[in-house]
């Protein structure tokens, strides 16, 4: 079986996990892994099984795989291996992703490193929340032409799950690796649906297969989103993090607790934009005048609002340890944990069917929407 892609995954923790069942979906790639924990081998065996899913069939293989054979089967059959050092892990590879932490000169020594033996011709990307990747290539004195090939592949957590990836190119990346980013992503199939939603994927690959017929076969389960410009946080984060310190004011605030907050959130605005985004939901909330008429009636109240959004501050500029003292922060940890308490892997099971089925029916209706 020839495999087109051979990725380097860099960091093996949170994302760089469920980013590992991703890339093992399409049948034309193998993957090595690195991460500098000595036990990253012995998480990767406990955890990647339950990110793949029950009906994953290796090319290799006839039928499904036993999970606890999965990664012995990947291994033996040459799609996946295990690395033990960032050189070990480029050498070959096509596509160098790195998942290591949010942390900018963490990430620029990964690339230093990478560079050092890795093809001149490897994509290069970040997972990133929010350093881009001119900031990741600055400085990189072994290869100047790092910063051509690098752009974050922000997913949201977690990305087997997960369709939208924010591809954010920086100010020198070539519009060639960018395309090649979306058309990778696009062509990675989606977790296996059951049949009841099957007939909704067929649909929306027919629509537009007959649009983009010129295009390669995408699975149209991720969907790929490039921004125009770098900014911190992009787009999605810069979203959650607005609605975040809202939230934290509030609750210091007294206004509401954190169990009530997330309650009105997930039984409220949260379905609504999995069904319509904010624009699209306040255009349909303006009546036959749609968002222009929406924001005109609501106006005075949204004003008065804005004027008063919390104005929190995580810490003073230039002071990273100032944090642990504000009080705020004090307030919403303690509320958090007393109406959750520890977030269990049975939690996180659960939290990943219940985002599944969402985004199963999300997948089936835009199949019956787009026919
Ligand atoms: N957790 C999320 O919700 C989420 C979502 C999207 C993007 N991200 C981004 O993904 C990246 C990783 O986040 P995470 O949550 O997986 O963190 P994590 O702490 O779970 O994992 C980071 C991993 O990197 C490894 N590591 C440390 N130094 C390394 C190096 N030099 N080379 C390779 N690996 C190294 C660590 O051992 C660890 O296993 C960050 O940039 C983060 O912003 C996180
Ligand atoms: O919401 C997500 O999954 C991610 O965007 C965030 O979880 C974010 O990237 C965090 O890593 C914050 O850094």
């Amino acid at each position: 079986m020839s495999t087109d892609h051979h990725i380097a995954l860099l960091g093996l923790g949170t994302i760089g996990l469920s980013m590992l069942a991703l890339h093992l979906r399409r049948r034309d790639t193998k993957v090595t892994v690195y991460d500098p924990r000595p036990d990253y081998e012995k998480q990767l065996r406990s955890m990647l099984p339950g990110f793949l899913d029950a009906g994953f069939v290796s090319p290799t293989a006839e039928q499904p795989i036993p999970k606890t054979e999965i990664v012995d089967h990947l291994l033996k059959n040459n799609r996946l291996f295990l690395a033990s050092s960032i050189a070990e892990a480029v050498q070959h590879a096509t596509i160098i992703q790195e998942q290591s932490p949010e942390v900018t000169a963490s990430k620029q020594a990964v690339w230093q490193e990478v560079t050092k033996t890795a093809a001149p011709t490897a994509h290069l990307w970040s997972s990133s929340s929010g350093v881009g990747a001119s900031t990741q290539a600055a400085g990189n004195n072994t290869d100047t032409s790092v910063a051509a090939r690098l752009l974050v592949a922000h997913p949201f957590n977690p990305p087997h799950l997960m369709p939208i990836i924010e591809l954010v190119p920086g100010e020198q990346t070539d519009p060639d690796r960018v395309d090649f980013a979306r058309e990778y992503f696009c062509a990675v199939p989606g977790p296996t649906l059951p049949a009841s939603t099957a007939a909704g994927v067929a649909a929306v690959a027919s629509a537009s297969a007959a649009q983009a017929s010129s295009e390669p076969q995408a699975s149209l389960y991720y969907r790929p989103i490039t921004l125009q410009r770098e900014i911190p946080g992009f787009v999605g984060n810069r979203l959650a993090f607005a609605l975040l310190r809202e939230a934290c004011y509030l609750v210091n605030e007294g206004v509401v607790s954190a169990r009530d907050l997330d309650a009105i959130v997930t039984a409220s605005i949260g379905p609504r934009w999995a069904v319509s985004g904010v624009f699209e939901s306040y255009h349909a909330g303006g009546g036959a005048g749609g968002i222009n008429a929406f924001l005109q009636k609501l106006a005075p109240t949204i004003d008065e609002t804005w004027r008063g959004l919390g104005q929190l501050e995580m810490s003073k500029p230039g002071d990273p340890t100032e944090p642990l003292q504000r009080p705020w922060r004090n307030t919403v940890v303690r509320q958090t944990e007393e109406a959750y308490g520890p977030y269990t892997a049975q939690t996180k099971q659960k939290k990943d069917e219940m985002l599944r089925t969402t985004i199963e029916m999300q997948t089936k209706c835009w199949g019956e929407l787009e026919s």
